[in-house]
C-alpha cells in the first residue's frame, strides 16, 4: 500500500514537473495559425518567441495578435474598458519575435511548428532545429494533414515529437487534437495534453492517421461542397446559407474554405489524393486549383469575396 502511495505521489509530482517544464515556447510560422497559437500561449502566461522568415511578416503577425487581443479585451472588459489596454500590454510583453529559429530554440521547452503544409519544408526545418535544441525540448507540428511520423523522421528525437493540431481562429476554438505518433513517448504525449489544458483548451487524443479526427471529416465535406457547385447543383451563396441555416454550422463551406486558406486546403487534398488516388473524397477540384493559381487564397490575401464567397 505504502509502495502504491509512493508510486502515486511520484507520478503526480513527475507530471507536475513535466507541466511546469513547458514555460518557454517557440512558435515557428507567424501566419494565421502561428500568430493565434502565440497569442493563446502568451495569454496563459507562457514566454513565447514567434519566428518567421522576415521582419515584415512578423510585424504583420504582431498587428494581427494585437487586433485579436483588442477583440478579446473589448468583451472581457466591457464594464471597465480602461483595464483592457493594460491586459493587452501584459500579454504582448510575453511575446518576442525572431527570424533565427536555430538561435532561439536553444532556450525553449517546446517548439510548435505552424509553417506551410509541405512535408519537405517541415522536415528541413525540424532537421535543422534538432541539432540546435536542447535534449529536453519537445517538438510538435500543427500540420493539418501530414503524418507526424513522416515529419519527425528528419530528427533523432522521435520520442519527444508529437502533433498539436489547433483550430482556426485559435483564440476562439476550444479544441486541440494531440497526436501520438508510433515513436511518441507516453511522457511527451502527457506533456502535450497538459500543455493544451494549460492553454485553456480541450484536448482530444488522436492516432497519427490522415486528417486525425476533424479534418478527415471536414475537408472531404468542404471539397464536396465545391464539387456540388462545380456540377451546377447550387450557387456558392445558397450552399453556404443552406449549411448555416439547415445544419447549424457557424460558417458555410465556402466561407470556411476562405477562412482556412485555399492554398492550405489545396495542399491537404492534393497530398491525400497522391497517396490514395482512387478515393473520390480526395479528388482535386478544378475551381480550387484555378483560384490558388491566381493567388486568390481567401481571407489571408484579402480576396475572400472575390474567391469563394
Ligand atoms: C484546416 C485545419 O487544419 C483545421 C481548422 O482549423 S478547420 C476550421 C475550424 N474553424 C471553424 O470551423 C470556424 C467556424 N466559425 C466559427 O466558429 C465562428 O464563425 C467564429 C468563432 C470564427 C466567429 O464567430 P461569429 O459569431 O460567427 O462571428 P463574429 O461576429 O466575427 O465573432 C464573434 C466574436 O467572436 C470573437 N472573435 C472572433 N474571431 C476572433 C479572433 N480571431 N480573435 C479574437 N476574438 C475573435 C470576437 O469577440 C467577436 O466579436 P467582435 O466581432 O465584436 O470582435
Ligand atoms: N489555416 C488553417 O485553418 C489551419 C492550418 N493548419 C496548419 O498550420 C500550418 C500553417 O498554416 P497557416 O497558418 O494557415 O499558414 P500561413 O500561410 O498563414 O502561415 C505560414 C507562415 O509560415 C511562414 N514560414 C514558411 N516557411 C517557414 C520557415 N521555414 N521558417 C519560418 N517560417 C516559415 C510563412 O512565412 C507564413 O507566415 C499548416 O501546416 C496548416 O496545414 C492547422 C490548422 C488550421
Amino acid at each position: 500500500m505504502a509502495f502504491v502511495t509512493r508510486q502515486f505521489i511520484r507520478s503526480l509530482s513527475s507530471s507536475a514537473a513535466l507541466h511546469a517544464a513547458i514555460k518557454h515556447v517557440t512558435i515557428i510560422g507567424g501566419g494565421l495559425m502561428g500568430a493565434g497559437i502565440a497569442q493563446v500561449a502568451a495569454s496563459t502566461g507562457h514566454s513565447v518567441v514567434l519566428v518567421d522568415t522576415s521582419e515584415d511578416i512578423l510585424k504583420k503577425s504582431a498587428k494581427g495578435i494585437e487586433s485579436s487581443l483588442k477583440r478579446v479585451a473589448k468583451k472581457k472588459f466591457a464594464e471597465k474598458p480602461e483595464d483592457g489596454e493594460a491586459f493587452i500590454q501584459k500579454i504582448l510583453k510575453n511575446i518576442s519575435t525572431s527570424t533565427d529559429a536555430a538561435s532561439v530554440v536553444q532556450g525553449t521547452d517546446l517548439v510548435v511548428e505552424a509553417i506551410v503544409e509541405n512535408l519537405k519544408v517541415k522536415q528541413d526545418l525540424f532537421g535543422a532545429l534538432d541539432k540546435a535544441a536542447p535534449e529536453h525540448t519537445i517538438f510538435a507540428s500543427n500540420t493539418s494533414s501530414l503524418p507526424i511520423a513522416d515529419i519527425a523522421s528528419s530528427t533523432a528525437r522521435l520520442d519527444r515529437f508529437g502533433g498539436l493540431h489547433f483550430f482556426n481562429p485559435v483564440p476562439m476554438m476550444k479544441l486541440v487534437e494531440v497526436i501520438k505518433a508510433p515513436g511518441t513517448s507516453q511522457q511527451t504525449f502527457d506533456s502535450l495534453l497538459e500543455f493544451s489544458k494549460a492553454l485553456g483548451k480541450h484536448p482530444v487524443s488522436c492516432k497519427d492517421t490522415p486528417g486525425f479526427i476533424v479534418n478527415r471529416l471536414l475537408v472531404p465535406y468542404m471539397l464536396e461542397a465545391v464539387r456540388l457547385h462545380e456540377r451546377g447543383h447550387g450557387s456558392k451563396e445558397d450552399i453556404d446559407v443552406a449549411m448555416k441555416l439547415g445544419a447549424g454550422y457557424p460558417m458555410g463551406p465556402f466561407e470556411l474554405l476562405d477562412y482556412v486558406g485555399l492554398d492550405t486546403s489545396k495542399f491537404i487534398i492534393d497530398g491525400w489524393h497522391e497517396k490514395d488516388p482512387d478515393n473520390p473524397l480526395f479528388a482535386p477540384s478544378p475551381l480550387l486549383n484555378k483560384l490558388v493559381a491566381e493567388g486568390k487564397l481567401g481571407k489571408k490575401t484579402d480576396v475572400a469575396v472575390s474567391s469563394f464567397i
